[in-house]
């Protein structure tokens, strides 16, 4: 037996699910303890190396996230909203590190999973790569920097499967523009103009969504004034970038008091 924490997928077949899997092969420290989907589904009771196409890997796929759970010290969720509210009771019950990377959670939702963190260690972000990350700071920085002669807004492009929009990404660069400017989101928000809007509305924050192809995630924070244009960019383009943060916070998460954490906390940013 080994004494390496023990990590389960949850959404094993999705594209991140399968990508997580690869990932978790190849970082020392780590081991696969399970694979969950949901009931019903193909993989259930199959080898989940053997499902995705390559060599056993021991692990057989599950719809039963209890006992799953029971001997794992984390699981891994990038998987769907309602999805991911059930599971933070039952990690909180095995006492794993519940590290959520699903997006699209409504205010609900998330009051659901503040209650889960107060006995369950929870890390969640809305993109858990490191580039993003720098990316959020960097938006704070120039938001405090710049006054409101500087328009600020938000464009991402995803692949034409993503159901959420705007992007949990761009949802966070919002957050740290408004705590840059010292406003509330939700008060400036102006989300996919449409018909005979008005003129922009000084010190709004604009988020447009592209969906097309096979785009992985690209986010550009611009930042325009009369003369002169700011762009902060990320582009992401291999989905292994968001693994390898979700495997660095089931890692950093062992040990850690309950409570809701995020990338800033695991990178130390
Ligand atoms: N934070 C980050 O860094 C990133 C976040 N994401 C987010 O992760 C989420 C998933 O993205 P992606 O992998 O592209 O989506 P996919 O649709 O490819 O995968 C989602 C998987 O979750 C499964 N699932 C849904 N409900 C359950 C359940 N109750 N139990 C077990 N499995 C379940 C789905 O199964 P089924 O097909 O049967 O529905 C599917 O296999 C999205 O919210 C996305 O925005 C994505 C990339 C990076
Ligand atoms: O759905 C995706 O694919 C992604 N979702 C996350 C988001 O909503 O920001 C992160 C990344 O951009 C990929």
């Amino acid at each position: 037996m080994s004494d390496l924490p023990g990590i389960v997928v949850m959404g094993a077949s999705g594209r991140m699910g399968q990508m997580l899997i690869r990932e978790i092969g190849t970082i020392k420290g780590a081991r696969l303890v399970g694979a969950l989907e949901r009931s019903g589904h193909d993989w259930i009771g199959k080898d989940v190396g053997v499902c995705m196409g390559g060599q056993a890997l021991g692990v057989t796929v599950s719809d039963d996230p209890l006992e799953t759970m029971a001997k794992a010290q984390a699981v891994i969720d990038f998987t769907a909203p309602a999805a991911t509210v059930a599971m933070a009771e039952i990690a909180a019950q095995a006492r794993a590190v519940h590290v959520i990377g699903t997006t699209g959670l409504s205010d609900d939702d998330l009051a659901k999973l503040a209650l889960a963190g107060r006995h369950a260690t929870i890390v969640r972000a809305g993109n858990m790569s490191l580039g993003v990350n720098l990316l959020v700071q960097l938006t704070r920085k120039v938001a405090e920097a710049l006054d409101e002669d500087f328009d600020i807004e938000i464009v991402e492009a995803h692949h034409h499967h993503k159901v959420d929009a705007p992007s949990g990404t761009a949802l966070m660069l919002g957050e740290a523009a408004a705590e840059g400017r010292g406003v509330d989101l939700e008060e400036v928000s102006d989300r996919g103009r449409d018909g005979m809007t008005g003129a922009r509305k000084r010190g709004d924050i604009g988020f447009h969504a592209v969906r097309g192809g096979d785009i992985v995630g690209e986010h550009d924070v611009m930042f325009a004034a009369p003369g002169e244009r700011i762009v902060l960019r990320h582009v992401a383009t291999d989905r292994a970038i968001f693994a390898r943060g979700a495997v660095k916070a089931a890692l950093w998460g062992q040990g850690k008091k309950p409570g809701e954490y995020d990338m800033m906390d695991v990178l130390g940013l």
